[in-house]
């Protein structure tokens, strides 16, 4: 990858002085939280179909877990009460049982030989692991006496009947689905899948691969937010790149409203002549939340609603545009789908000197190296952010929160850094 000029003032971030007229980050998000609707509707789905879907009621156990008292070892199955004295005891082999079998019958002064998962026979409270036991002529013999329940996993101790399992709101992973198979639960209720609409706006952008004519370039968000959206509970359904039309923008909005949860855009939010979209929802829309963003890189972000359909407007630089989906597009189709988890966020600190401009809360694609002496994970990062530029994702495994207000961020601070996911 290549080393980037760091003196180099190409990126157009910091063209405006301080946050005059933007929304803070954190006014941002809690707009985000607030303005979107959870989605009517549940899909009802066998749990091995339910991954990354989020709950829309809790989950309860059907059964108790373990069902039976049962073993946890290849051994013997003893009644404790029989074993009295100092030992040895020497107890003749009955039965035998294991797993899958019904339980078998302890009534009697002896043992049954019992393997790993076999219920315990009614009347035995304990187990020998076979390592301490000889075994001569059916006759079982040990020194160390067993205390009641030794080896045994008794019924209901992992999970109850009845008791709530996964709460409402939860995205389901796959320890999730563990959990309910062991519970007996074949199918769950999950909030149905988000329609979210892409369109992608440029007059200069050209598909990848396409030959680009002189003042073309290829298009890095449509490809680059296809895979960040597509999720399980999510369907791209209308996918468009046009280019800046006011009149062709309001129009497809306008279609695109009727028909989805959520209109994502690309391009055209901030400034310029060219950038049609702040205008086009102002004309169709019912409302701009926010448009603009305290944030370096994504800050002519906005947000809003047409019709019944929400709108993220993301600026058309490509890490800007990464860095508005990361954290608000994720934030809005949580909420859609009133998903309870919050984003990973780890604390680290800077194995470098950073400077920052204070005004805009910065996120920096940012490498773990290591960790400092207080076992403190460490980032390295590039000296500035320059938003147009893409190499500088790939390198990264998340993103580094410089605070607004620092300028020098040295190595003893503590900082936030939001790991990305996906490998
Ligand atoms: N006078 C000012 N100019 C700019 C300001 C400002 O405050 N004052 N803000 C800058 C910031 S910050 C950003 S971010 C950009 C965002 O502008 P737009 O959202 O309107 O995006 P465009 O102007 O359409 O494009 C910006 C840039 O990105 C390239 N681009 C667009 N779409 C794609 C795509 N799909 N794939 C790859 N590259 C794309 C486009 O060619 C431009 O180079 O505005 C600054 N300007
Ligand atoms: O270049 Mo701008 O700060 O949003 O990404």
């Amino acid at each position: 990858m290549k080393l980037h000029d760091l003196n180099d003032r190409t990126c157009g971030c910091d063209e405006s002085e301080g946050a005059p007229g933007l929304t803070s980050l954190n006014e941002a998000l809690a707009l985000c939280a607030a303005e979107t609707p959870l989605v009517p509707g549940v899909d009802i789905l066998p749990i091995g179909e339910a991954l990354g879907r989020c709950l829309s009621e809790p989950v309860m156990s059907r059964v108790n877990v373990p069902p039976f008292a049962n073993s946890a070892v290849d051994g013997y199955a003893v009644r404790c009460g029989d074993l009295i004295g100092p030992g040895p005891c020497i107890l003749p082999v009955v039965d035998r049982t294991a797993a899958g079998d019904a339980p078998a019958q302890l009534d009697r002064i002896a043992t049954v030989r019992i393997f790993t998962g076999a219920p315990l026979p009614a009347g035995a409270n304990a187990v020998v692991a076979q390592e301490h036991v000889t075994l001569r002529n059916g006759i079982a013999r040990f020194d160390r006496l067993p205390t009641v329940g030794a080896n045994v996993r008794r019924a209901g101790e992992d999970m109850a009947a009845g008791d709530v399992i996964l709460p409402a709101g939860r995205r389901i992973g796959p320890r999730d689905i563990a959990v309910m198979a062991a519970a007996g639960v074949a199918e769950v209720r999950v909030r149905r899948r988000l329609r979210i609409a892409l369109l992608i706006t440029g007059s200069e952008l050209v598909a990848p691969g396409q030959e680009a004519a002189p003042g073309k370039i290829n298009d890095v968000n449509g490809p680059m937010l296809e895979a960040l959206i597509a999720q399980p509970g999510v369907s791209i359904v209308e996918k468009a790149r046009i280019g800046d039309d006011l009149g062709r923008l309001c129009a497809e909005l306008e279609r695109l409203s009727g028909a989805v949860d959520l209109i994502v855009t690309t391009g055209g939010v901030s400034v310029g002549e060219e950038d049609y979209l702040r205008r086009a929802v102002e004309r169709i829309g019912d409302r701009l939340h926010f448009a603009g963003v305290a944030l370096k890189p994504g800050k002519p972000v906005s947000f809003g609603r047409i019709g019944t359909a929400l709108w993220l407007g993301l600026p058309g630089n490509p890490q800007a545009s990464f860095v508005g989906w990361h954290l608000f597009g994720r934030a809005i189709v949580d909420a859609l789908q009133g998903a309870t988890g919050k984003p990973r966020k780890m604390i680290v600190s800077s194995a470098v000197n950073l400077r920052h401009k204070p005004g805009r809360c910065e996120l920096r694609p940012a490498r773990l190296v290591g960790f400092d002496l207080r076992g403190r994970a460490t980032v390295t990062a590039e000296a500035a952010t320059y938003s147009g530029r893409v190499s500088p994702l790939a390198d990264a495994d998340g993103l580094l929160l410089l605070p607004s207000e620092a300028d020098q961020i040295d190595t003893s601070m503590l900082l936030e850094f939001l790991p990305f996911e996906e490998s």
